[in-house]
């Protein structure tokens, strides 16, 4: 049988320098390599996945075919105010649907997830467990995520569309 070979996708984290570059894990994941970072709104690559909480599509496996995620690494007080400030780009704004953080300063909130959380759920949705893991590895609390999160991202990960994603996020809320 043909061995599937995953496909990495490119990690990009738009840095809005609102938080402690000693807890920031989008600044961690650049430290090792595992995602770009800047801090020019236009360096985010053209027609890239942009994970927003706001968005009014989740994303699903249908959204396979990008090669772009992008995160906006800033604080959560703003991002009903930055968000819509990226609308005239032409990204494509996906929310991520139900899981739970595991970060220690979000421990246990459903939604809001660190960059590293985002990502690796993203990955994890999107066909790639393996590069979930990865970058999740460089965190003490991150095999927690996917152990925690196991059975909603697998259902996720078999879903169609958004819409179907919505469904199945509606039996574990
Ligand atoms: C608000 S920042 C906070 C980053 C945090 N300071 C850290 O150290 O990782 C987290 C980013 O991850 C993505 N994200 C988190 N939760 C999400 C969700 N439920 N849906 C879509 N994107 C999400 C968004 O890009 C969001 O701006």
């Amino acid at each position: 049988m043909k061995k599937q070979i995953d496909k990495d996708y490119h990690l990009h984290i738009f840095h809005a320098k609102q938080c402690d570059p000693k807890k920031c894990t989008g600044k961690k994941m650049a430290r090792f390599e595992l995602a770009r970072i800047f801090d020019k709104v236009q360096k985010i690559p053209r027609g890239s996945i942009l994970l927003d909480p706001m968005a009014k599509q989740a994303l699903s496996p249908a959204d396979k075919h990008e090669q772009n995620i992008t995160v906006l690494d800033c604080s959560w007080e703003t991002v009903e105010e930055v968000f819509p400030h990226l609308m005239r780009l032409h990204l494509q704004h996906r929310a991520l649907p139900y899981l739970v953080a595991t970060n220690p300063v979000n421990f246990g909130r459903p939604f809001k997830l660190t960059s590293v959380e985002a990502f690796a759920a993203a990955l994890y949705i999107l066909g790639n467990k393996k590069q979930a893991e990865k970058i999740l590895s460089k965190f003490n609390w991150g095999h927690v995520f996917l152990d925690m999160n196991k059975e909603p991202l697998e259902d996720y990960s078999k879903a169609k569309d958004s819409n179907e994603i919505i469904k199945i996020q509606s039996e574990y809320m």
